[in-house]
């Protein structure tokens, strides 16, 4: 396959546009420092835990992290990640600091597959460019069961197109991890700007003002762990997210022809529901070519139902794509700590692009609070039942059992360490599917409810109170118990 305005290696970057890590030697940096030489087509891979320091800096070569090239002797950190520093050339890393794992990864044929994958949709969007009223660049879906590299070929892909000129738009449909938004979100952005080695796709300005020049991703709360959870409200946030999107696209003609890569949580490889959910996406989005990684049944079955003979003038291409070797599982505890982290980072920023939340303490009479009920939820509800002994008379409360997806709610001790969503949607409203419906203005974070004195002191990352609108929360994410000291 052709790769049409590519030239390995190194794809022409200036060191100058990627984001460096910080000059400021931390603890792991000042330990000695080793040296690793990598052939051309390589891969350091490494696994570092959120209680480690791991640096590396390169110094001969080129090297990239998910599609992103890393700056020649710049130390770039690394904590909570696993991952893998490719070269297509070869380098020289300094590595300092410490790690549960790493190791030289020479299966790496995966690497140029994605490259490419990268060409062909670098020509769909030339296309899209030389007919401008057509119907714009490549709309991209990727299934495939969890850890199977789905995010990383993502990542990869828009740090490429960016790096050509193009601005994708990346759609997560993962409610586990967010994408410049909080667990809990299905996320769309245009992404561009270049990506940062360190932090992805970096700090979401709805999160307050950062010096990252990202723009603001469009957000809808998804408060389930898993569209399995309430599919038909999945469903219902990606007509939503699609119908916007489209609409922003048509606005912006660099964005229209760059198209959109749509990122999908594990569970929609699953047969048994006939990938209904999968079939909403293809059919909202208008998807132009599915991906898929890591089952070969989900790759088969896709193809007979989207490309095969039944499928007619309406068939899309599916290309069952290489899992990278080095994709590696995140298992409860990291999973637990990186939604801890994304959750901290919306308030707080990171140690490059620090923020500021503020505290805004709200009466009862003044809120309009929702609750998203949901078997996750039921279930956070019992297991904190259980787990505290004073709490002998807990019983879910009877609205817990209610059939109602959304049900206005009282403030209680258990919105404790919880988000809540603050809609877009008025708080006197009273409709469940404009409750349901509306996107996120911006989350803000439980820290006390006080039910004596009827007011619950809110973080939030900005001064200004957001007004008389309507906040949802839901079993997910979990509470999160040390946000603030
Ligand atoms: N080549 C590689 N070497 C080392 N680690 C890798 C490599 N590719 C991906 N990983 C890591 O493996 C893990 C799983 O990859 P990724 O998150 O891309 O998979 P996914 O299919 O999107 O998973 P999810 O189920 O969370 O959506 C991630 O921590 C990722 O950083």
């Amino acid at each position: 396959m052709a790769l049409p305005g590519l030239s390995l290696p190194g794809l022409g970057l200036q060191s100058s546009h990627i984001a460096s890590g910080s000059n400021v030697p931390n603890a792991a940096a000042q330990q000695t420092a080793r040296q690793e030489d990598l052939a051309p087509r390589t891969e350091w891979r490494f696994e570092v835990n959120f209680q480690q320091q791991y640096t590396i800096r390169i110094l001969s070569g080129n090297a990239e992290l998910f599609g992103v090239e890393l700056a020649s002797n710049q130390p770039y950190n690394f904590s909570g990640i696993k991952g893998a520093i490719f070269t297509w050339q070869g380098c020289r890393l300094e590595i300092s600091g410490e790690a549960e794992s790493e190791y030289l990864g020479q299966e790496t044929d995966y690497a140029v597959e994605w490259l490419n994958v990268h060409g062909m949709l670098e020509t769909a969007r030339d296309d899209a460019q030389s007919t401008p009223n057509g119907d714009g660049g490549p709309r991209v879906l990727v299934v495939g069961p969890d850890y199977v590299g789905k995010s990383s070929l993502i990542r990869s892909l828009t740090a490429w197109a960016v790096q050509s000129g193009w601005t994708p738009t990346i759609v997560n449909g993962d409610p586990r991890e967010g994408l410049l938004a909080p667990p809990g979100s299905m996320s769309a952005v245009t992404v561009g700007s270049w990506l940062s080695v360190e932090d992805g796709y970096g700090i979401s300005p709805i999160s307050g003002p950062t010096v990252s020049p990202v723009k603001a991703p469009l957000v809808y709360h998804c408060p389930y762990t898993s569209p399995t959870e309430k599919p038909e409200i999945y469903k219902s946030l990606l007509t939503r997210t699609a119908l916007s999107v489209t609409n922003k696209l048509e606005e912006n003609a660099l964005a229209k022809h760059s198209g959109l890569i749509i990122d999908t949580p594990g569970a929609l490889n699953d047969p048994r529901s006939n990938y209904a959910t999968v079939a909403h996406i293809v059919s909202e989005f208008s998807i132009s070519l599915i991906l898929t990684l890591g089952s070969e049944r989900l790759s088969n079955d896709l193809i007979r139902r989207f490309s095969g003979t039944t499928a007619g003038a309406d068939a899309i291409p599916v290309l069952r794509i290489t899992k990278p070797a080095g994709a590696a599982e995140k298992d409860a505890q990291f999973m637990k700590q990186l939604q801890n982290q994304q959750i901290r980072q919306y308030f707080f920023g990171s140690s490059k692009d620090p923020l500021n939340p503020h505290s805004h303490t709200i009466a009862f009479a003044d809120l309009n609070i929702w609750r998203a009920n949901s078997r996750s939820l039921t279930q956070a509800m019992n297991s904190s039942a259980t787990m505290d002994d004073s709490d002998d008379d807990y019983a879910p409360t009877s609205s817990m059992g209610s059939s109602q997806d959304f049900e206005r709610v009282t403030p209680s001790q258990e919105m404790l360490g919880r988000l809540v969503a603050i809609k877009f949607c008025a708080g006197s409203e009273t409709d469940e599917v404009a409750i349901r419906d509306s996107a996120v203005m911006g989350f803000a974070y439980v820290s006390e409810v006080d039910e004596g004195k009827k007011r619950v002191r809110f973080l939030s990352p900005h001064p200004q109170r957001w007004g008389d609108r309507a906040m949802v929360w839901g079993g997910w994410p979990e509470a999160v118990v040390d946000l603030v000291g």
